[in-house]
């Protein structure tokens, strides 16, 4: 008999005017073998309980659970929430309390309170607002955490992972170099084998400009420094395909030749993904030190408050990091 106790997933409710709060009751409704542990703000929940007709139990995180379920049951952790929500307006006062849940979240990861943690979407422009810098949760994750993260996407049918995240398009020629390349691919492989179980990692790698450069005639990125870092690569036995040009890449017939993708940048690759599978996509970091998943989408801020949003993509990352998380125990 395994004596170890339920595992535990953190779940964040990102920003309180999106669709993560609704989201996350619902996730609440669907049995699983793990106690799921809000980080939110009590309040936030009962309302977007109330919008989506959802009779729920919350139960404080440090409380025994009641003999008797009365109702859906969630564990919170309770963060208090300064500005009430508005659905589809976000304000920026309640910014520090949003981050101060992921902040809870890591920390309790990172000491072992928590499993994992799934995050729902925040509003990146609201926190800025704030005068906060962020970009992402991966980001932040990654400097909590104190170390280098890969961002994958992953549907049942393909994976993507990102050169570079979320930086402006302007930016990206200068940000890839080969360092970062190795760096990435090496998490990459590293990550497939522990955490999807694939011995022999095939990575198909795409060239940033048209064509993967056209032989040097449409940009020299391909030339200068995405081969050089493929090939030092290549002599350590990494297996991987490319550079590919991006328009081609996701055809049927390339598909099956490798396990993963890495893309440039954002917007290289995620559309195809999103177009295919919006809501089968997970995102997770590769490269921390715990597991961490989430929704592909945003915060749907035209849904926010109708209870509508489809909690498809925030069940498919919850049942990911489950997964995760046994197979991690499996193999330790
Ligand atoms: N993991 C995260 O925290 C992420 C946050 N974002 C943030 O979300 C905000 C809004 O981003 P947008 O580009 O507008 O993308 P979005 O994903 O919020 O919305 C795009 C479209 O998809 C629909 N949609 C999104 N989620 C849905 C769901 N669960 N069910 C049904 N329809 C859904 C929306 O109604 C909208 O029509 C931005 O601030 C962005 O930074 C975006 C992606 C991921
Ligand atoms: N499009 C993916 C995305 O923006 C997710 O970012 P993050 O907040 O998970 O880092």
């Amino acid at each position: 008999m395994d004596t170890r106790p339920r595992l535990r997933l953190a779940l964040t409710a990102g920003e309180p005017a999106g669709v993560g709060p609704e989201l996350l009751v619902r996730l609440a409704a669907i049995p699983f073998d793990a106690e799921l542990v809000a980080i939110a703000d009590r309040g936030l929940l009962e309302r977007a309980a109330a919008r989506c007709g959802l009779d729920i139990q919350l139960i404080d995180d440090n409380a025994p659970a009641p003999a008797l379920a009365t109702a859906v049951q969630l564990r919170v952790h309770h963060v208090p929430m300064p500005a009430p929500e508005q659905p589809g307006a976000p304000d920026p006062a309640n910014a520090r309390y949003v981050l101060a849940t992921l902040a809870e979240a890591a920390d309790g990861c990172l000491a072992g309170r928590y499993d994992a943690v799934v995050t729902a979407p925040l509003q990146k422009s609201s926190i800025n607002d704030a005068g906060i810098a962020f970009t992402g949760h991966t980001e932040f994750l990654a400097e909590r955490a104190g170390v280098d993260v890969v961002m994958m996407l992953a549907s049942p049918e393909l994976r993507v992972a990102l050169a570079t995240t979320h930086l402006p398009l302007s930016a990206v020629p200068a940000a890839i170099d080969g360092p970062l390349l190795q760096r990435v691919l090496r998490t990459v492989h590293a990550e497939l084998r522990r955490k999807f179980g694939i011995d022999e990692p095939r990575i198909a790698v795409l060239g940033l400009n048209p064509h993967a450069g056209e032989g040097g005639h449409l940009g020299r990125e391909e030339i200068d420094t995405i081969i050089p870092a493929l090939d030092a690569l290549r002599g350590e036995g990494m297996e991987l395909l490319g550079p590919l040009p991006a328009d081609t890449a996701f055809v049927p017939a390339m598909r099956a030749r490798y396990d993963a993708v890495l893309a440039m940048y954002h917007d290289q690759a995620l559309p195809v993904l999103k177009s295919e599978a919006f809501d089968r996509t997970v995102n997770l970091t590769l490269g921390l030190p715990f597991i961490r998943t989430s929704v592909d989408h945003g915060t749907a801020l035209d849904l926010a408050g109708s209870g509508r949003a489809d909690p498809s993509s925030l069940i498919a990352a919850a049942r990911m990091a489950l997964d995760l998380v046994l197979r991690s125990r499996r193999a330790a």
